[in-house]
């Protein structure tokens, strides 16, 4: 359950007193998530969603993210507009910790995506390039290749207790990935974690939202295509889902064609960015105490993941 920070009705009322949204309705913890404490908020205005900023997101991020949330809605795109304050800030503090409300997106997530899904999930991602084109926020991808052998290097024991001369393994993909990294795709500004459960459709299986943009950042648009191959078209027992990825591929390039570079380097992507998640899953595997209210995602997921990729996948 992500709800790291408790907040009492008369803490509420005090922080609601700084926005023109008159008096709190309701007040529920979000169950879902595992970055930050978020809350449905319902006002006299409205539904709203509160979020209190946890440890993995920098404070200093926080304005990137949420003027980058605000030029989206500005461009039409279909994700939450943050709330100014009666000062006209959207950032805000509660309890000490950073916080912000932002716009209830309504729609639901898939838990299990069917092609149709994916194919709509696809347009989804290339709309929210183009609508993310212009924004002169600037913010280098932390998670990025030139920082996964850094990352690996300190949870080498993690990934050899998992699962023995894994780290090995690792430490030729690190290798290879360094040699063969694509650079000067065409990039700009990227979500990095478009995961079924950040993405919301409506009841008839249209697109309808995107949410939660905490790890966004300037990239390459193709790299952002392959964390979401990833994300979305690999079934349960792992193997690698084809006709899922041609139909995201297709529902990307209803909205932007790729060129011919980014074709070819989508296999190389995809592996790296299955690197990227089994490097970040195995950090938080080790530094989540027994019994925390966050269950850490599985790293040998995106292991067996990355093991696909070795082969190489043929996608045109
Ligand atoms: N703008 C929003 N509109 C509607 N629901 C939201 C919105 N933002 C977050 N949620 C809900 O809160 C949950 C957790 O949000 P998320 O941003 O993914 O958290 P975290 O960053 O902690 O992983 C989502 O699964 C969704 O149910
Ligand atoms: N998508 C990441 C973890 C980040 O979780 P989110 O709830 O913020 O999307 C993973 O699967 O490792």
């Amino acid at each position: 359950m992500a709800v790291y920070t408790d907040i009492t009705d008369d803490e509420l009322a005090a922080f609601l007193q700084g926005y023109d949204l008159g008096a709190p309705l309701a007040f529920k913890g979000i169950a879902e998530g595992v970055e930050n404490s978020n809350f449905l908020l319902e006002t006299e205005k409205g539904r709203y969603i509160l979020t209190v900023y946890e440890r993995r997101v920098k404070a200093e991020d926080l304005p990137y993210f949420l003027n980058l949330l605000t030029w989206l809605a500005d461009k039409g795109y279909p994700s939450a507009r943050p709330v100014p304050d009666r000062n006209g800030r959207t950032l805000s503090t509660l309890r000490g910790k950073p916080a912000a409300i932002v716009e209830f997106m309504s729609g639901l997530s898939a838990r299990k995506p069917t092609v149709a899904h994916c194919r709509e999930a696809g347009e989804g991602l290339a709309w929210l390039h183009l609508a993310g084109e212009g924004y002169p926020g600037r913010r280098a991808n932390d998670l990025g290749q030139a920082a996964w052998a850094p990352l690996f290097a300190k949870h080498r024991k993690a990934a050899e207790d998992l699962k023995p001369g894994l780290s090995a393994t690792i430490d030729q993909d690190l290798a290879q990935l360094s040699l063969m990294w694509p650079r000067n795709l065409p990039s700009g500004t990227v979500h990095a974690d478009y995961f079924p459960d950040n993405v919301f459709f409506r009841t008839d299986g249209k697109f309808a939202a995107t949410i939660d943009f905490y790890f966004a950042c300037d990239d390459a648009y193709a790299y952002d295509l392959a964390v979401t191959l990833n994300a979305w078209c690999f079934e349960a027992d792992g193997s690698f889902n084809i006709t899922a990825a041609k139909a995201l591929l297709n529902g990307y390039e209803r909205r932007r064609p790729l060129s011919p570079a980014e074709k070819e380097a989508l296999p190389i992507l995809a592996r790296g960015a299955a690197m990227r998640f089994f490097l970040t899953r195995l950090a938080d595997w080790g530094a989540t105490p027994a019994g925390a209210l966050v269950r850490p995602k599985d790293p040998l997921e995106y292991e067996r993941k990355l093991a696909v990729h070795r082969e190489g996948l043929v996608l045109f």
